[in-house]
Protein backbone atom coordinates (compact mmCIF):
# COMPACT_ATOMS: atom_id res chain seq x y z
CA UNK A 1 0.00 0.00 0.00
CA UNK A 2 1.47 3.40 -0.88
CA UNK A 3 1.68 5.88 1.72
CA UNK A 4 0.84 9.37 0.43
CA UNK A 5 3.03 11.20 2.40
CA UNK A 6 2.43 15.04 3.24
CA UNK A 7 5.51 15.67 2.96
CA UNK A 8 5.78 15.94 -0.88
CA UNK A 9 3.06 18.29 -1.08
CA UNK A 10 4.08 20.19 1.25
CA UNK A 11 7.66 20.25 -0.43
CA UNK A 12 5.85 21.26 -3.99
CA UNK A 13 3.98 24.17 -2.26
CA UNK A 14 6.73 25.03 -0.31
CA UNK A 15 8.49 26.23 -3.97
CA UNK A 16 4.99 27.44 -5.92
CA UNK A 17 5.02 29.83 -2.19
CA UNK A 18 8.92 31.01 -2.72
CA UNK A 19 8.23 31.66 -6.72
CA UNK A 20 5.61 34.16 -5.78
CA UNK A 21 7.40 35.97 -2.80
CA UNK A 22 10.45 36.22 -5.26
CA UNK A 23 7.95 38.67 -7.32
CA UNK A 24 6.80 40.66 -4.24
CA UNK A 25 10.08 43.24 -4.91
CA UNK A 26 11.37 42.80 -1.18
CA UNK A 27 7.88 42.58 0.68
CA UNK A 28 7.18 39.91 2.86
CA UNK A 29 4.14 38.34 3.28
CA UNK A 30 2.55 38.78 7.04
CA UNK A 31 0.03 37.08 8.52
CA UNK A 32 -2.02 37.88 11.79
CA UNK A 33 -2.49 34.20 13.65
CA UNK A 34 -5.25 35.83 15.70
CA UNK A 35 -6.38 33.96 19.22
CA UNK A 36 -9.19 34.59 21.81
CA UNK A 37 -8.16 32.39 24.65
CA UNK A 38 -6.08 29.21 25.30
CA UNK A 39 -7.48 26.00 23.96
CA UNK A 40 -4.45 23.41 24.23
CA UNK A 41 -5.56 22.12 20.35
CA UNK A 42 -5.25 25.64 19.15
CA UNK A 43 -1.78 26.48 20.85
CA UNK A 44 -0.37 23.37 19.19
CA UNK A 45 -2.00 24.26 16.00
CA UNK A 46 -0.92 27.81 16.41
CA UNK A 47 3.08 26.75 17.03
CA UNK A 48 2.28 24.40 13.85
CA UNK A 49 1.62 27.69 11.54
CA UNK A 50 4.04 29.90 13.17
CA UNK A 51 6.69 27.42 12.50
CA UNK A 52 5.37 26.62 8.88
CA UNK A 53 5.47 30.30 8.20
CA UNK A 54 8.53 31.15 9.12
CA UNK A 55 10.23 27.96 7.53
CA UNK A 56 8.40 29.11 3.87
CA UNK A 57 9.63 32.88 4.35
CA UNK A 58 6.70 34.65 5.39
CA UNK A 59 6.36 36.31 8.70
CA UNK A 60 3.29 35.70 11.18
CA UNK A 61 2.59 37.81 14.38
CA UNK A 62 0.34 36.24 16.98
CA UNK A 63 -2.58 38.19 18.59
CA UNK A 64 -3.35 36.79 21.59
CA UNK A 65 -6.53 37.90 23.82
CA UNK A 66 -7.93 36.50 27.22
CA UNK A 67 -11.11 34.06 26.94
CA UNK A 68 -13.04 36.69 29.18
CA UNK A 69 -12.21 39.70 26.83
CA UNK A 70 -15.92 41.35 26.02
CA UNK A 71 -17.03 40.89 22.50
CA UNK A 72 -16.88 44.58 21.36
CA UNK A 73 -13.64 45.22 22.74
CA UNK A 74 -12.10 41.84 20.61
CA UNK A 75 -14.47 43.55 17.99
CA UNK A 76 -12.57 46.74 18.13
CA UNK A 77 -8.91 44.86 17.99
CA UNK A 78 -9.93 42.75 15.67
CA UNK A 79 -10.99 45.78 13.04
CA UNK A 80 -7.93 47.10 13.87
CA UNK A 81 -6.09 44.16 12.67
CA UNK A 82 -8.53 43.75 9.42
CA UNK A 83 -8.04 47.46 8.37
CA UNK A 84 -4.00 46.71 9.10
CA UNK A 85 -2.37 47.23 5.52
CA UNK A 86 0.72 45.57 7.00
CA UNK A 87 -1.62 42.43 7.45
CA UNK A 88 -1.87 40.75 4.45
CA UNK A 89 -3.78 37.96 5.85
CA UNK A 90 -5.70 37.11 9.10
CA UNK A 91 -6.22 33.40 10.39
CA UNK A 92 -9.11 33.54 13.08
CA UNK A 93 -9.31 30.72 15.58
CA UNK A 94 -12.66 29.10 15.84
CA UNK A 95 -14.74 28.83 17.91
CA UNK A 96 -14.87 31.98 19.39
CA UNK A 97 -15.90 31.74 23.26
CA UNK A 98 -19.16 31.09 23.62
CA UNK A 99 -20.36 34.32 24.46
CA UNK A 100 -18.94 35.88 21.09
CA UNK A 101 -21.06 35.12 17.99
CA UNK A 102 -18.76 33.65 15.48
CA UNK A 103 -20.96 34.63 12.63
CA UNK A 104 -19.71 38.30 13.18
CA UNK A 105 -16.36 37.95 12.74
CA UNK A 106 -17.26 35.59 9.38
CA UNK A 107 -18.55 38.70 8.00
CA UNK A 108 -16.36 41.30 9.18
CA UNK A 109 -12.89 39.67 8.16
CA UNK A 110 -12.00 40.76 4.45
CA UNK A 111 -12.16 38.00 2.24
CA UNK A 112 -8.86 38.72 0.64
CA UNK A 113 -7.23 38.27 3.90
CA UNK A 114 -9.94 35.47 5.13
CA UNK A 115 -6.86 32.46 5.03
CA UNK A 116 -8.87 29.68 5.98
CA UNK A 117 -11.99 30.48 3.99
CA UNK A 118 -14.59 31.57 6.86
CA UNK A 119 -16.21 34.43 5.24
CA UNK A 120 -19.30 34.07 3.35
CA UNK A 121 -17.99 35.60 0.15
CA UNK A 122 -15.09 32.74 0.39
CA UNK A 123 -17.61 30.37 0.68
CA UNK A 124 -19.66 31.34 -1.87
CA UNK A 125 -16.76 31.57 -4.16
CA UNK A 126 -15.90 27.62 -3.14
CA UNK A 127 -19.91 26.59 -3.75
CA UNK A 128 -20.09 28.07 -7.33
CA UNK A 129 -16.45 26.72 -7.97
CA UNK A 130 -14.48 29.98 -8.37
CA UNK A 131 -10.90 29.87 -8.53
CA UNK A 132 -10.32 33.18 -6.49
CA UNK A 133 -11.81 31.95 -3.64
CA UNK A 134 -9.95 30.81 -0.46
CA UNK A 135 -11.38 26.95 1.04
CA UNK A 136 -10.59 25.94 4.55
CA UNK A 137 -7.20 24.69 4.20
CA UNK A 138 -7.63 21.26 5.09
CA UNK A 139 -10.61 20.62 2.79
CA UNK A 140 -7.80 22.11 0.11
CA UNK A 141 -4.90 19.77 1.76
CA UNK A 142 -6.64 16.68 1.08
CA UNK A 143 -7.06 17.53 -2.49
CA UNK A 144 -3.41 18.82 -2.78
CA UNK A 145 -2.09 15.61 -1.63
CA UNK A 146 -4.30 13.58 -3.84
CA UNK A 147 -3.20 15.77 -6.72
CA UNK A 148 0.66 15.30 -5.60
CA UNK A 149 0.40 11.78 -5.98
CA UNK A 150 -1.52 12.09 -9.28
CA UNK A 151 -4.61 10.20 -7.73
CA UNK A 152 -7.54 10.32 -10.20
CA UNK A 153 -10.62 12.03 -9.63
CA UNK A 154 -12.46 12.64 -12.29
CA UNK A 155 -15.44 10.28 -12.80
CA UNK A 156 -14.15 8.51 -9.20
CA UNK A 157 -16.61 8.12 -6.34
CA UNK A 158 -15.39 10.27 -3.94
CA UNK A 159 -16.83 9.58 -0.24
CA UNK A 160 -16.16 12.02 2.72
CA UNK A 161 -17.35 11.27 5.81
CA UNK A 162 -18.03 14.41 8.04
CA UNK A 163 -19.78 17.76 6.82
CA UNK A 164 -18.16 20.20 8.84
CA UNK A 165 -17.60 23.66 7.72
CA UNK A 166 -14.24 23.26 7.89
CA UNK A 167 -13.66 20.27 6.54
CA UNK A 168 -16.35 17.94 5.40
CA UNK A 169 -18.54 20.62 3.32
CA UNK A 170 -15.83 22.45 1.72
CA UNK A 171 -14.39 19.40 0.35
CA UNK A 172 -17.44 18.04 -0.99
CA UNK A 173 -17.34 21.10 -3.42
CA UNK A 174 -13.93 20.76 -3.88
CA UNK A 175 -14.47 17.38 -5.85
CA UNK A 176 -16.64 18.09 -7.32
CA UNK A 177 -14.81 20.98 -8.82
CA UNK A 178 -12.21 18.37 -9.61
CA UNK A 179 -15.44 16.52 -11.80
CA UNK A 180 -15.42 13.44 -9.15
CA UNK A 181 -18.81 11.89 -8.24
CA UNK A 182 -19.73 13.17 -3.86
CA UNK A 183 -20.99 11.66 -1.09
CA UNK A 184 -21.33 13.17 1.89
CA UNK A 185 -21.80 10.98 5.42
CA UNK A 186 -22.75 12.10 8.32
CA UNK A 187 -24.31 10.71 12.02
CA UNK A 188 -27.51 9.81 10.26
CA UNK A 189 -26.56 8.28 6.48
CA UNK A 190 -27.98 4.77 6.72
CA UNK A 191 -25.40 1.61 6.61
CA UNK A 192 -22.50 4.15 6.33
CA UNK A 193 -20.15 0.78 5.79
CA UNK A 194 -21.38 0.03 2.85
CA UNK A 195 -21.62 3.58 1.39
CA UNK A 196 -17.82 3.80 2.49
CA UNK A 197 -17.08 0.76 0.83
CA UNK A 198 -18.30 2.39 -2.28
CA UNK A 199 -15.88 4.91 -2.43
CA UNK A 200 -12.48 5.00 -4.78
CA UNK A 201 -11.58 7.52 -2.48
CA UNK A 202 -12.79 7.44 1.45
CA UNK A 203 -12.10 10.66 3.63
CA UNK A 204 -12.65 10.44 6.86
CA UNK A 205 -13.36 13.61 8.81
CA UNK A 206 -15.32 12.61 11.70
CA UNK A 207 -13.41 13.17 14.33
CA UNK A 208 -13.80 9.50 15.97
CA UNK A 209 -10.23 7.53 16.40
CA UNK A 210 -9.78 4.51 14.68
CA UNK A 211 -14.00 4.62 13.37
CA UNK A 212 -12.77 3.59 9.86
CA UNK A 213 -11.71 0.50 9.96
CA UNK A 214 -10.79 -1.97 6.86
CA UNK A 215 -14.22 -3.39 6.01
CA UNK A 216 -15.36 0.31 5.12
CA UNK A 217 -12.57 0.25 2.61
CA UNK A 218 -13.28 -1.47 -1.03
CA UNK A 219 -9.64 -3.08 -2.58
CA UNK A 220 -8.08 -0.82 -4.21
CA UNK A 221 -9.70 2.62 -2.55
CA UNK A 222 -7.24 5.53 -1.52
CA UNK A 223 -7.61 6.23 1.97
CA UNK A 224 -7.29 10.28 2.99
CA UNK A 225 -7.11 10.75 6.53
CA UNK A 226 -8.13 14.42 8.44
CA UNK A 227 -9.16 12.92 11.85
CA UNK A 228 -6.83 14.53 14.42
CA UNK A 229 -7.84 12.66 17.98
CA UNK A 230 -4.89 12.38 21.33
CA UNK A 231 -4.95 8.64 22.49
CA UNK A 232 -5.08 7.78 26.17
CA UNK A 233 -0.81 7.80 26.40
CA UNK A 234 -1.53 11.62 24.27
CA UNK A 235 -0.14 9.71 20.78
CA UNK A 236 -1.65 11.30 18.16
CA UNK A 237 -4.62 8.72 16.41
CA UNK A 238 -6.31 9.39 13.26
CA UNK A 239 -9.59 8.38 12.50
CA UNK A 240 -8.63 5.56 10.44
CA UNK A 241 -8.04 2.10 11.64
CA UNK A 242 -4.04 2.33 9.90
CA UNK A 243 -3.37 -1.55 10.71
CA UNK A 244 -6.91 -2.76 8.52
CA UNK A 245 -6.00 -1.06 5.38
CA UNK A 246 -3.40 -3.50 3.95
CA UNK A 247 -5.89 -6.41 4.82
CA UNK A 248 -8.82 -4.54 2.82
CA UNK A 249 -5.93 -4.15 0.10
CA UNK A 250 -6.28 -0.56 0.37
CA UNK A 251 -3.96 1.16 -2.78
CA UNK A 252 -3.12 4.62 -0.64
CA UNK A 253 -3.42 5.84 1.92
CA UNK A 254 -2.45 9.55 4.62
CA UNK A 255 -0.43 8.95 7.80
CA UNK A 256 -1.31 10.56 10.81
CA UNK A 257 0.72 12.87 12.09
CA UNK A 258 2.59 13.03 8.88
CA UNK A 259 -0.54 13.42 6.39
CA UNK A 260 -3.51 15.79 5.81
CA UNK A 261 -2.33 17.65 8.76
CA UNK A 262 1.36 18.63 7.32
CA UNK A 263 -0.19 20.28 4.15
CA UNK A 264 -3.07 22.27 5.85
CA UNK A 265 0.08 24.61 7.22
CA UNK A 266 1.20 24.32 3.88
CA UNK A 267 -1.98 25.70 2.18
CA UNK A 268 -2.08 28.28 4.30
CA UNK A 269 1.05 29.78 3.67
CA UNK A 270 0.02 29.46 0.01
CA UNK A 271 -2.85 31.38 0.64
CA UNK A 272 -0.92 33.86 2.67
CA UNK A 273 1.79 34.15 -0.51
CA UNK A 274 -1.74 34.70 -3.06
CA UNK A 275 -3.42 37.24 -0.69
CA UNK A 276 0.21 39.45 -0.68
CA UNK A 277 0.53 39.07 -4.61
CA UNK A 278 -2.95 40.20 -4.80
CA UNK A 279 -1.93 43.07 -3.41
CA UNK A 280 1.64 43.75 -3.72
CA UNK A 281 2.07 41.84 -7.38
CA UNK A 282 -0.62 44.04 -8.95
CA UNK A 283 1.36 46.92 -7.40
CA UNK A 284 4.46 45.30 -9.11
CA UNK A 285 2.99 44.72 -12.38
CA UNK A 286 1.62 48.51 -12.52
CA UNK A 287 5.13 50.02 -12.49
N1 LIG B 1 -5.57 17.88 9.71
C1 LIG B 1 -6.12 19.06 9.83
O1 LIG B 1 -5.61 20.05 9.36
C2 LIG B 1 -7.44 19.19 10.52
C3 LIG B 1 -7.97 18.09 11.15
N2 LIG B 1 -9.20 18.18 11.73
C4 LIG B 1 -9.69 16.95 12.34
O2 LIG B 1 -10.68 16.40 11.47
C5 LIG B 1 -11.70 15.79 12.24
C6 LIG B 1 -13.02 16.45 11.87
O3 LIG B 1 -12.93 17.81 12.23
P1 LIG B 1 -14.21 18.71 12.09
O4 LIG B 1 -14.74 18.61 10.70
O5 LIG B 1 -13.87 20.06 12.62
O6 LIG B 1 -15.18 17.94 13.10
P2 LIG B 1 -16.70 18.21 13.51
O7 LIG B 1 -16.83 17.56 14.84
O8 LIG B 1 -17.07 19.62 13.32
O9 LIG B 1 -17.52 17.35 12.44
C7 LIG B 1 -17.47 15.96 12.48
C8 LIG B 1 -18.37 15.45 11.37
O10 LIG B 1 -18.27 14.04 11.32
C9 LIG B 1 -19.57 13.48 11.42
N3 LIG B 1 -19.51 12.28 12.23
C10 LIG B 1 -19.08 12.19 13.51
N4 LIG B 1 -19.20 10.91 13.94
C11 LIG B 1 -19.72 10.20 12.91
C12 LIG B 1 -20.08 8.83 12.72
N5 LIG B 1 -19.94 7.96 13.69
N6 LIG B 1 -20.58 8.46 11.51
C13 LIG B 1 -20.72 9.37 10.51
N7 LIG B 1 -20.40 10.68 10.62
C14 LIG B 1 -19.91 11.07 11.81
C15 LIG B 1 -20.46 14.51 12.06
O11 LIG B 1 -21.80 14.28 11.61
P3 LIG B 1 -23.02 15.25 12.05
O12 LIG B 1 -22.90 16.47 11.19
O13 LIG B 1 -24.26 14.44 11.76
O14 LIG B 1 -22.82 15.53 13.53
C16 LIG B 1 -19.83 15.82 11.58
O15 LIG B 1 -20.39 16.21 10.35
C17 LIG B 1 -11.31 15.97 13.71
O16 LIG B 1 -10.58 14.85 14.14
C18 LIG B 1 -10.39 17.17 13.67
O17 LIG B 1 -9.42 17.15 14.71
C19 LIG B 1 -9.96 19.33 11.72
C20 LIG B 1 -9.45 20.46 11.08
C21 LIG B 1 -8.16 20.46 10.49
N1 LIG C 1 -11.02 26.58 11.12
C1 LIG C 1 -10.08 25.67 11.44
N2 LIG C 1 -9.15 25.34 10.52
C2 LIG C 1 -8.19 24.40 10.81
O1 LIG C 1 -7.34 24.07 9.95
C3 LIG C 1 -8.18 23.83 12.09
C4 LIG C 1 -9.15 24.21 13.01
N3 LIG C 1 -10.09 25.11 12.67
N4 LIG C 1 -9.16 23.70 14.28
C5 LIG C 1 -8.04 22.90 14.75
C6 LIG C 1 -7.56 22.05 13.62
C7 LIG C 1 -6.27 21.34 13.88
N5 LIG C 1 -5.46 21.72 12.74
C8 LIG C 1 -4.18 21.21 12.51
C9 LIG C 1 -3.51 21.55 11.35
C10 LIG C 1 -2.23 21.06 11.13
C11 LIG C 1 -1.63 20.26 12.07
C12 LIG C 1 -0.28 19.74 11.79
O2 LIG C 1 0.61 20.46 11.34
N6 LIG C 1 -0.10 18.42 12.01
C13 LIG C 1 1.17 17.81 11.64
C14 LIG C 1 2.11 17.78 12.81
C15 LIG C 1 1.48 17.10 14.00
C16 LIG C 1 2.46 17.18 15.19
O3 LIG C 1 3.32 16.29 15.21
O4 LIG C 1 2.30 18.13 15.95
C17 LIG C 1 0.88 16.41 11.10
O5 LIG C 1 -0.30 15.98 11.24
O6 LIG C 1 1.79 15.84 10.51
C18 LIG C 1 -2.29 19.92 13.23
C19 LIG C 1 -3.58 20.42 13.45
C20 LIG C 1 -6.07 22.65 11.99
N7 LIG C 1 -7.24 22.91 12.48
Amino acid sequence: MLVLKGSEAAARIKKEVQEMVEGLGGHVPTAAIVRVGERPDDLSYERNVMKKIASFGMEARSFAFPESIREGEFQAEFQKINDDPSIDGILLFCPLPRHMNGRTFEELIRPEKDLDGISPVNRARIFAGEKDGFAPCTAEAVIEILKTYQIPMEGKRAVVVGRSMVVGRPLSMLFLKENATVTVCHTKTADLKAVCREADILVAAAGKAGMISGEFVKPGAVVADVGINVDENGALKGDVEWDGLEAAAAAAATPVPGGVGSVTTAVLCRHLAEAAMRKYGAEQAQN
